[in-house]
């Protein structure tokens, strides 16, 4: 495997806050990185970094060892927890609106073969995440489930290289939600992602990704919290690759594969 992401000595402020310092990171193409930490440790930041949403303060983020351009390029997609669909966008619609956008970024609109040929592709993209059916209905009318579903074919529509979920599952109820986790570890082998996946549940951590990282406050200053950020403080492989899919049998299991010797628990809230 060759290195995909480096971060390079990588640090976050907001004014006078330390929020992420001394992140050195190499991810490499076709890893599934789950990124968990205490609220406010900084995982989110960690995505905008990658995304390029957020440049970072100090230090240098590298794509395929060239300087990563501020900006969301087409090579990353991302999912948040809370739908980021176009309410009035049908499913099929939502998903055509980035290719149009993607292939007419003035207008926004395709027309004649190539709007055809996008409207193809859309459908064949709601059709892999399990929306053929609903392709003409609007978000209302989905379940919670559906509109992540929805929102994942929206991210994998422009074919990204990196996939970055922000808590993707986090406002699921646990049946549906393991019904994403077979869905997502799915995508990630066929279309060959690299996935960067934070979560606050540890077990889902485990179970979905080929390492496991948290980020955590290493040093303390009571008398100024903010004066230290969060760094890497665990970075865990695991035996996981991509032909190894879930079975039905892992995925009404309980999310449980949290080896002993982790040393991790993440119950503290005070890092704000
Ligand atoms: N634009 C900003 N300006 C100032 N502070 C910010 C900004 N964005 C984030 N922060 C602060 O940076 C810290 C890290 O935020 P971030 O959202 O990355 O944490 P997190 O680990 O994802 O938290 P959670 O698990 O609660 O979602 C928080 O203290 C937050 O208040």
């Amino acid at each position: 495997m060759t290195a995909l992401l480096s971060f390079k000595d990588v640090w976050v402020e907001y004014g006078d806050k330390i929020v992420l310092e001394r992140i050195n990171l190499t991810i490499e193409e076709g890893a599934f990185v789950s990124v968990i930490g205490p609220s406010g440790a900084g995982k989110s930041s960690l995505l905008r970094l990658a995304l390029g949403q957020e440049a970072p303060t100090r230090g240098t983020i590298l794509l395929d060892d060239i300087p990563l351009a501020p900006e969301c390029g087409p090579d990353r997609g991302v999912v948040f927890q809370h739908y980021s669909v176009f309410p009035h966008l049908t499913a099929l619609g939502n998903v055509m609106f980035g290719l149009e956008c993607a292939q007419s970024p003035l207008l926004a609109k395709l027309t004649g073969a190539a709007r055809r040929q996008a409207r193809e592709e859309a459908a064949a993209m709601l059709e892999e995440v399990g929306l053929k059916e609903a392709m003409h209905s609007y978000p209302a009318q989905m379940s919670g489930g559906m509109q992540q579903r929805l929102a994942i074919a929206q991210a994998l529509i422009k074919r990204p290289r990196i996939l970055l979920l922000d808590e993707p599952f986090g406002a699921l109820d646990p049946g549906i939600r393991n019904d994403m986790h077979q869905l997502i570890t799915r995508l990630w082998t066929d279309y060959k992602l690299t996935v960067i996946m934070v979560t606050h549940d540890i077990g889902e951590a485990f179970k979905l990704g080929t390492r496991v990282l948290t980020l955590d406050k290493w040093r303390h200053d009571p008398h100024a919290p903010h004066r230290y950020g969060a760094k890497v403080v665990y970075d865990i492989p695991l035996e996981r690759n991509k032909q190894e899919s879930l079975s039905q049998d892992d995925a009404t299991q309980p999310l449980s594969i949290v080896p002993d010797d982790a040393g991790i628990t993440i119950d503290r809230f005070d890092n704000n």
